[in-house]
């Protein structure tokens, strides 16, 4: 993993009318890394994201994507970034209706003047990417399982062939075999693209299974932030409740066998 900053949140403060939602939260992501942000609902995790990725700005603070300062930057400049990354949005979030195919090709007609068949061949080759079939492309999202929606909203996110992937809790509401797969695939994705991940979620086996570094949001801020080992560590209430049930239990007791037998 490289230690190249890819996003770097430098005090940022998030007020919405008089409720502060941040207060002073920093935070580094580098090239490569799938980046978790974790914390209790409504501690603003989603909004971090937003701010991210421009769909939000925060009251104060600085943001840098991509080597640019997001918050002082051209329009050009603007398009150009939004162009280089890609996110998968709550629940999927795909237009009803519109096709599968239709769904998955929207920034492509928006930002190409690519012709019709050309766009139909990267549909093809994105619905392949996030293992779906080809027939998926004429279907609809009522006809799709739980599952296949996150795909369809996964291949929409690689469509521009991004750098960065934006994932919105993307193992919710799935069925424990079918997040499990859907991690696999994320993993063999920023293997294959080189991609940087940042991805909020509250799935433990996915933070034990994919993520390489997090971020834990508390009392507005940042509370930890590193590797699991790392934030095992630390002694924040959040952290020792959200690591403290069962499911959690049994993975960390799974991780202390395998480093006492040197594996
Ligand atoms: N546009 C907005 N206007 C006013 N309040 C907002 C806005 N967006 C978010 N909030 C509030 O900010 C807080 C943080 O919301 P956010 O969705 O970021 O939390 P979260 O940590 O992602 O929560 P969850 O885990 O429940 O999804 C919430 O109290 C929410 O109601």
């Amino acid at each position: 993993m490289s230690q190249k900053p890819i996003i770097s949140m430098r005090h940022i403060v998030t007020r919405f009318g008089d409720t502060v939602i941040h207060d002073n939260v920093n935070l580094t992501i580098y090239e490569g890394e799938i980046y978790a942000i974790l914390g209790g609902s409504g501690s603003g995790k989603t909004t971090l994201l937003r701010e991210m990725n421009m769909l939000l700005r925060p009251s104060a603070g600085e943001i840098d994507v991509l080597g640019h300062n997001i918050l002082h930057i051209s329009p050009q400049t603007a398009q150009w970034l939004r162009s280089q990354w890609g996110v998968l949005f709550q629940f999927g979030a795909l237009f009803t209706s519109l096709s599968v195919a239709e769904n998955i090709a929207i920034s492509l007609n928006e930002y190409t003047k690519l012709s019709k068949k050309i766009v139909q061949k990267i549909v093809q080759s994105k619905l392949e990417m996030v293992g779906l079939e080809a027939k998926v492309a004429d279907l609809y999202p009522s006809e799709l399982s739980g599952g296949m929606v996150k795909r369809v909203g996964l291949a929409r996110a690689l469509v521009m062939d991004p750098q960065l992937l934006f994932l919105d809790e993307p193992t919710s509401g799935l069925d424990p075999i079918s997040a499990e797969a859907f991690d696999n695939l994320i993993t063999q994705l920023r293997s294959l693209l080189k991609l940087t991940i940042v991805i909020v979620t509250h799935d433990i086996d996915s933070i034990f299974n994919i993520v390489d570094r997090m971020a834990v949001l508390g009392d507005k801020k940042v509370v930890a932030e590193g590797t699991l080992p790392q934030i095992l560590n630390n002694n924040h209430p959040f952290i020792q409740h959200f690591f403290g049930g069962n499911r959690a239990k049994v993975r960390i007791e799974a991780m202390m066998e395998h480093k006492k037998d040197g594996k």
